[in-house]
């Protein structure tokens, strides 16, 4: 019956066949979704599609709805494997393994027959890269497990990441997601776990705890190291044993490592809940280098069968298959869509930050740093020029000085070697110049500020214009114009009131909106009389100059 179903599968996916041309190929990456509903046939399908020219990836809602709201599934618990890493590794290679054993879960002979080739998720030789985006088997597999209860699995093969055609941010993105809606994520990689595979996976998972709502739980379930093509043996034997000592070795935290070796395992540690390691042989020159080669087992090494035999179990076996939880909550095919859509949404806004690449992000933060130090530098001598408790300064000093620091501190920037080149140099230097000019723009007015006329500008000039008002409407009640009299009282008044709130703004720091506005109609009022032409001629006033106390002696008003 397995046997039949993979028949049937091969008879429309037959992946291997080296005789298609290319272009052949990409028909019939395109072919499984429409062929699968007019013959009922299984095969891969594409949930999140890559798009061309930088833009982006998409959910297919409606092929992941056709996958998880089959009536026989969507309301049992899920459980979703899941195998990303780099390109060309032989993921999709590995996942037609794990197909065959689900296709025959019961039988000791699950790896097939010799001479059958190998189908089901597109795999091939070659140096181009084969999966985009992620495809899912288009059946989820019902298995009991040995407490009772039912669950469905669903397998997944992920765009390999770091191929020439995608960004770090693409990469990080497809890593992210699968591993955010796997509950067993295998890491697949080459020959050794290298440093940089751990800031890689460092990096990926940032990115997706980044999406996902913040709790004290680790963010993710199983992950498991699986390293292929591994040639030391003597050392660490095959299979999960061997990978628990290697790892163990790997990940081990020690005072004498440096802080950022730490970090990256601190880490790793700190996102998944169980983390494993299994270390498969190489499969044999045929597999790697023989064109013709269509997976077929008589091809494959004695010892990576026999491994394989081993690794499929432990990830699949229904007491090893862990249910998909997020938040501590086991979830559905129902549940599983909600969060696939609403985390795509997420990679898809625009409030995330974009992953780079090490060198741009070294670059970036080099002329950071370098800004920082160039902005320091400024602030201290400006502080100490004209911070909160140095005494008034004149303005057109205060200027001459900041010119002079602020071209100090751009040669400060620029002396320090940075990364990125110049174009990158010049974009932080403009940046620079443009947080100094603003700083300038907060000293000048903290200077201002110091300026005891422009102080006392408001309850003066209310004042001023109480005494006017009392003036004004003595003489026109001696002249008899009495309505003209009770108006001047009246705008009397009104100042009172005005110069009594303001006081008391300005002592409770409450009502501050309308202190403020009682400030702008004092300073319309002062600088209407300052700048009358004619009427306060000897000398005339600038804004600047009453403000600065530069004019005091000469003039009279003052
Ligand atoms: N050296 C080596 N080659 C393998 C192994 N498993 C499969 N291959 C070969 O690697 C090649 C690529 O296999 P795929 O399964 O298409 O690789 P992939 O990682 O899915 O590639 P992309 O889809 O492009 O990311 C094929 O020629 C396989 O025969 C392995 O364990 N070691
Ligand atoms: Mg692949």
């Amino acid at each position: 019956m397995a046997h039949e179903s993979r028949l049937k599968r091969r008879s429309i996916f037959l992946k291997g066949d080296r005789a298609l041309s290319s272009d052949m190929r990409c028909e019939e990456k395109e072919v499984p979704t429409e062929v699968q509903k007019e013959v009922g046939a299984v095969g891969p399908v594409h949930i999140v599609l890559a798009h061309e020219d930088d833009q982006g990836f998409s959910l297919d809602e409606e092929a992941l709805e056709r996958l998880l709201l089959r009536e026989e599934v969507v309301d049992l618990d899920v459980v979703v494997v899941s195998v990303a890493g780099a390109f060309r590794k032989g993921k999709s290679f590995l996942l037609d393994f794990l197909l065959r054993y689900m296709d025959n879960q019961s039988s000791s002979s699950w790896m097939g027959d010799a001479e059958e080739p190998l189908t089901g998720f597109t795999w091939r030789g070659g140096c181009e890269r084969e999966t985009t985006g992620i495809q899912a088997w288009g059946q989820l597999f019902l298995v009991d497990r040995p407490d009772g209860s039912k669950v469905a699995v669903m397998l997944m093969d992920t765009q390999g990441a770091f191929d020439s055609q995608s960004t770090v941010r693409d990469c990080a993105t497809l890593f992210a997601l699968s591993t955010m809606v796997s509950s067993i994520q295998v890491y697949n990689l080459s020959q050794n776990v290298q440093e940089d595979d751990l800031q890689h996976l460092q990096l990926f998972t940032e990115y997706g705890r980044l999406a996902m709502e913040q709790t004290n739980e680790k963010p993710f379930q199983r992950l498991m190291f699986l390293v292929r093509d591994w040639s030391y043996p003597y050392e660490h034997p095959y299979g999960l044993e061997g990978g628990h000592s290697f790892l163990e070795k790997r990940l081990q935290v020690t005072q004498q490592q440096h802080e950022e070796l730490q970090t990256v395992r601190r880490h790793i540690h700190s996102c998944f809940s169980a983390i494993s390691c299994f270390l498969l042989p190489h499969p044999g020159l045929r597999v790697a280098t023989n064109p013709a080669f269509d997976g077929r087992l008589t091809d494959i090494d004695e010892d990576f069968k026999r491994e394989l035999f081993c690794l499929v179990p432990t990830l699949l076996a229904p007491e090893n298959l862990v249910v998909k939880e997020i938040g501590g909550a086991k979830l559905t095919c129902r549940d599983l869509l909600h969060y696939f859509k609403a985390y795509m949404k997420i990679y898809q806004g625009e409030e995330l930050p974009h992953p780079k690449s090490m060198l741009q992000a070294t670059a970036e933060a080099n002329n950071l740093a370098a800004v920082a130090g160039a902005r320091a530098l400024y602030t201290k001598s400006m502080e100490q020029l004209c911070g909160g408790d140095t005494p008034y300064m004149a303005p057109l000093e205060l200027s001459r000085r900041h010119h002079a620091l602020r071209l100090e501190a751009v040669r400060h920037f620029r002396s320090v070697k940075k990364m990125g080149g110049e174009e990158l140099c010049r974009r932080y230097q403009e940046q620079l110049e443009a947080e100094l000019d603003l700083s300038h723009a907060s000293y000048s007015k903290l200077n201002d500020g110091k300026n005891i006329f422009r102080a006392v500008r408001t309850p003066a000039t209310l004042l001023g214009l109480v005494f006017l008002c009392y003036a004004a409407s003595l003489f026109t009640g001696l002249l008899g114009a009495r309505w003209l009299a009770s108006m001047c009282h009246l705008l009397m008044g009104v100042a009172l009131v005005a110069l009594l709130t303001w006081l008391y703004t300005r002592y409770s720091g409450e009502l501050r909106p309308l202190g403020h506005v009682i400030d702008r109609v004092a300073a319309a009022m002062w600088e209407q009389v300052a700048t009358s032409p004619g009427k306060y001629t000897t000398p005339r006033l600038t804004r600047d100059a009453l403000f600065n106390g530069y004019c005091l002696c000469t003039c009279p008003r003052l």
